[in-house]
């Protein structure tokens, strides 16, 4: 495994290290550059990676991902120009795109992009990766063996494919708690007790993406599995389907994306 930089310890980078010492890198051969001293210190305790407080401390390992938030990565990218001697810079940062990030990091063209998702926490996540022709494949592979660490990947062949990307599994899971919230706030109004309703909706969320990986088989097919003629289910999914809850995944999914694409232009026209 490679020796890896993270600039931002925040969630995500911390998930990815998480990962990337849980499945073998030595944590001496991880540095993060952040600038929040509780979350420095959380890093340091937890993996006991090496930290630091500024980018001019840091040694720079050959793989640099860059995960602080979009708005904060025009700043950071132009201090790490003056310090990258041709690593591969893995940026996380939805929206922002190569060709910008490139600028910012004077003209560097050894850039992948990734989008990953929390349950990379639990190893478990799911990245999307990006990067130009112009980028070999071994610094596709080894982009690509770092967020491996924390679960699957899928390529995609066209930038703004990542905004899709952002909005179906970058922000999915706040989607899945959100119905996970949803289940849970209806059992309690049937009158079941809330440790209970905690219970019956994470094991049903879990058991059902768990069935559905296992057995490969299609969702729909599964859906009508559970669901009788005549029955309790029919009932259920009718007032979905009543309440245009399909549409409105639709919906939210096409505005994350293109608050994606809108975020890449905001900062596009930054110089
Ligand atoms: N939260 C999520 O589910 C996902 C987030 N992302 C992307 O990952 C990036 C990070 O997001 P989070 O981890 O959620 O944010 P976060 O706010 O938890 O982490 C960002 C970290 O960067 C640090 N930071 C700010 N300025 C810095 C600087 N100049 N030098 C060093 N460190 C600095 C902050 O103190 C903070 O700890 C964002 O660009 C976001 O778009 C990507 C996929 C999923
Ligand atoms: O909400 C956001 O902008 C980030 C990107 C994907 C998940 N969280």
């Amino acid at each position: 495994m490679h020796k890896v930089s993270f600039i931002g310890g925040g969630n995500v980078a911390a998930a990815i290290i998480g990962g990337l010492v849980a499945s073998g890198t030595a944590p001496t051969d991880i540095e993060v550059v952040e600038i929040n001293a509780d979350a420095r210190d959380k890093l340091a305790t937890r993996f006991g990676v090496v930290t630091h407080t500024d980018l001019s401390q840091a040694r720079l390992h050959a793989l640099v991902v860059l995960a602080v938030k979009p708005q904060t990565l025009p700043e950071v990218a132009a201090a790490l120009a003056q310090r990258l001697s041709g690593q591969l810079v893995v940026s996380i940062a939805a929206g922002v795109r190569v060709a910008d990030l490139a600028r910012w990091l004077g003209g560097h063209a050894r850039i992948v992009r990734a989008m990953p998702n929390t349950p990379a926490l639990v190893q478990a996540g799911i990245t999307g990766l990006f990067a130009p022709d112009a980028v070999s494949q071994e610094s596709r592979s080894q982009a690509e063996s770092v967020l491996r660490a924390v679960g699957g990947v899928v390529w995609v062949d066209d930038e703004p494919q990542l905004d899709a990307v952002t909005a179906v599994s970058g922000s999915g899971p706040a989607y899945v708690f959100y119905f996970i919230e949803s289940l849970e706030a209806a059992a309690e109004a049937q009158g079941l007790a809330p440790g209970v309703a905690r219970q019956l909706a994470l094991q049903t969320f879990f058991g059902a993406t768990k069935l559905a990986l296992e057995s490969g088989e299609e969702p729909a097919l599964l859906r009508q599995r559970v669901t009788s003629k005549g029955g309790t289910t029919e009932r259920g999914l009718a007032a979905l389907d009543a309440a245009g809850v399909k549409q409105a995944v639709g919906q939210a999914v096409d505005a994350a994306s293109r608050r994606g694409a809108e975020l890449g232009d905001e900062l596009g026209r930054l110089a």
